[in-house]
C-alpha cells in the first residue's frame, strides 16, 4: 500500500482548495502529525481516512437579504459547513466578521471536528457565519440580519441534525434573537442552539466556559511541571467572550493578568488587570462595544498602544484569544527570550506554523486551541443534554464537569503526545481526536 506523504498530500489538497489558505494551514498542522501515525495503521490508509476528512460532508452557501435603518436593502452571503457528523449532530459556532469566507469556515469546521471529538461528546464538527460586520450596527439593524440569516439556516439545522452556537461578533444577543426566529419559523422550543440566555434553555457556565477551560487546560499542563499558575504573569489577547472569561478565571486562580487587546491594540495594566478593571472591559465590550483605549482614560497607570500586538510584554504565561494568525514567529521567538514558559490557545489556530514551530523548539508548554479551548463546546454539548432532559444544573455542577473534561482532554494530548523529555500537545490533541472519528469512519464502511 502506497504510504502517504505530507507534501504530495498537501499538493492534492490545495489544487482542490484554491485561495483557501487558513484551511492549508489548518490541515497541514494536523496532516504534519498525523501522516506518520497512519502509515502506522494501515486500516486508516487503506480507507483513505485522511483524505475523506479533509473534505466537508456539506456544505451550504446562501444569500442574507436585510434591511438597513434607513431602509436601503443589504444583502450578505451565508454558510454552513457541516464538516464530519460521524460521532454525534454537526456541532460548532457561527461567526460573523467582514474578514469571512468561506475558506475560514472550512478552517474552522475542520478544527471543529478533533475539537468535539476531544470533548468526548457525542459531537461531529461544524461551523458557520456570515460576512456581515456587526460593527457599528445598531441593535435593530442587528435583529434584522439575524432573523433573515436564521430564515435560510433554520431548514438546514436541528437539535438532532446540526445545532450552532456563537463565535466571533455572536454573542448572547445573536444568539437570542437567532433561537426566537428559529422557535418562530419551526413552532418548536427545542435545543437548536447553544449559548442561550439561562432563561429559555441556557446552560450555566456556557458563557465562561471557553476562557475557564483554557485556564484549567493551563493548570494541568504546569502541574505536569509541578508548577502552578498562582504568582504568575499573563499576557491575554482579546478582549471579547473568551479573552473575558481567561482573564476571569486567571486572577481568581491567583495570576497577574497585563494585557489585552483589541483590533484597535493593546492595553498594558503594569498593575494588574483586577476583577474591577476587569468589569470596565467587559461592560466597554459588550453594552457600549467601544474600544480598549478607554480603559486607559480610567485607569491611567495603564498604557495603550494602538495597532499593536502584545506580544512584547514579558510575561510568565500568554493566552493568544483574540483570533487566528494573531501571534507569528517572530512574536514566538519575543515570548520565548522574555521567559514566557506556556502559550495555551484560546483562540481558534491564533499561532501561526512559524511560531508553533518555535515553541516545539523551545519546548515550552504549548496548548494547541483544539484542545485548550475546547471547554465551550464541551459546555454546549451539555447544554444540549440538558435541554433534552428539560432540565437545568447549577453554576457549581457544570464547573465541576467542565473540570474534569478539560483533564481528560489534557490526559488524551499525553497519551498520544508523550515524547521522551516533553509533551507534544499538537500531536496529542490531532491523534487523540482523530481516532475516534476515524474508527466511526471505518465502522460504517465506505460511506
Ligand atoms: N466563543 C467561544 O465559545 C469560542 C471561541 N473560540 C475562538 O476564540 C476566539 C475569540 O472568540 P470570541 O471571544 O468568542 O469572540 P468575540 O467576538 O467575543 O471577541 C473577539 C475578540 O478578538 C478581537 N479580534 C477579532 N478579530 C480581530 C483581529 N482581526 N485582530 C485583532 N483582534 C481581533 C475582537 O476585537 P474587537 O473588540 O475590536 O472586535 C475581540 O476583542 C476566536 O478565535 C474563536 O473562534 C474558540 C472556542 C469557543
Ligand atoms: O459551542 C459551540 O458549539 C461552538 C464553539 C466553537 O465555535 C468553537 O469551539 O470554536
Amino acid at each position: 500500500m502506497k504510504e502517504l506523504e505530507l507534501e504530495s498530500f498537501m499538493h492534492g489538497l490545495e489544487r482542490r482548495n484554491p485561495g483557501q489558505p487558513e484551511f492549508h494551514q489548518a490541515v497541514r498542522e494536523v496532516a504534519d502529525k498525523l501522516i506518520p501515525f497512519i502509515n502506522k495503521n494501515p486500516k486508516y490508509l487503506a480507507a483513505s481516512i485522511l483524505e475523506r476528512m479533509t473534505e466537508p460532508d456539506r456544505v451550504i452557501s446562501f444569500r442574507v437579504t436585510w434591511q438597513d435603518d434607513e431602509g436601503n436593502v443589504r444583502v450578505n452571503r451565508g454558510f454552513r459547513v457541516q464538516f464530519n457528523g460521524a460521532i454525534g449532530p454537526y456541532k460548532g459556532g457561527l461567526r460573523f466578521d467582514k474578514s469571512v469566507t468561506l475558506g475560514t469556515l472550512k478552517f474552522l469546521g475542520f478544527e471543529q471536528v478533533f475539537k468535539n471529538s476531544l470533548t468526548t461528546l457525542p459531537m461531529g464538527g461544524a461551523k458557520g457565519g456570515s460576512d456581515f460586520n456587526p460593527k457599528g450596527k445598531s441593535d435593530n439593524e442587528v435583529m434584522r440580519f439575524c432573523q433573515a440569516f436564521m430564515s435560510e439556516l433554520f431548514r438546514h439545522i436541528g437539535k438532532d441534525t446540526d445545532v450552532p452556537a456563537g463565535d466571533i461578533g455572536v454573542g448572547a444577543r445573536e444568539v437570542s434573537y437567532m433561537f426566537g426566529q428559529y422557535r418562530r419559523l419551526e413552532n418548536q422550543f427545542t435545543g437548536v442552539l447553544t449559548g442561550k440566555g439561562l432563561a429559555f434553555g441556557g446552560s450555566n457556565v456556557r458563557k465562561e466556559a471557553t476562557g475557564y477551560g483554557s485556564v484549567y487546560f493551563s493548570r494541568e499542563m504546569l502541574a505536569t511541571r509541578n508548577d502552578s499558575l498562582k504568582g504568575k504573569t499573563a499576557i491575554v489577547s482579546g478582549s471579547g467572550n473568551v479573552a473575558q472569561f481567561t482573564a476571569e478565571k486567571l486572577i481568581q486562580l491567583g495570576t497577574k493578568v497585563l494585557t489585552m487587546s483589541d483590533r484597535s491594540g493593546y492595553i498594558h495594566d503594569p498593575e494588574g488587570i483586577d476583577e474591577s478593571k476587569l468589569n470596565f472591559v467587559i461592560k466597554l465590550k459588550t453594552e457600549s462595544r467601544g474600544s480598549l483605549e478607554e480603559y486607559v482614560k480610567e485607569y491611567p497607570n495603564a498604557t495603550f498602544h494602538k495597532d499593536e500586538t502584545p506580544w512584547g510584554v514579558k510575561a510568565d504565561l500568554a493566552y493568544p484569544s483574540a483570533t487566528q494568525n494573531e501571534l507569528d514567529e517572530n512574536d514566538a521567538k519575543k515570548l520565548i527570550a522574555n521567559g514566557c514558559m506556556l502559550v495555551c490557545e484560546g483562540a481558534n489556530m491564533p499561532s501561526t506554523i512559524g511560531a508553533i514551530k518555535e515553541f516545539e523548539k523551545a519546548k515550552i508548554l504549548f496548548g494547541p486551541g483544539k484542545a485548550a479551548n475546547a471547554g465551550g463546546v464541551a459546555i454546549s454539548g451539555l447544554e444540549m443534554t440538558q435541554n433534552s432532559m428539560r432540565l437545568q444544573w447549577s453554576f457549581e455542577e457544570v464547573d465541576e464537569k467542565l473540570q474534569m473534561i478539560m483533564k481528560k482532554i489534557h490526559d488524551k494530548c499525553v497519551e498520544y503526545g508523550q515524547e521522551e523529555d516533553w509533551i507534544d500537545y499538537v500531536k496529542g490533541a490531532n491523534i487523540g481526536g482523530f481516532v475516534k472519528v476515524a474508527d466511526a469512519m471505518l465502522a460504517y464502511g465506505v460511506v
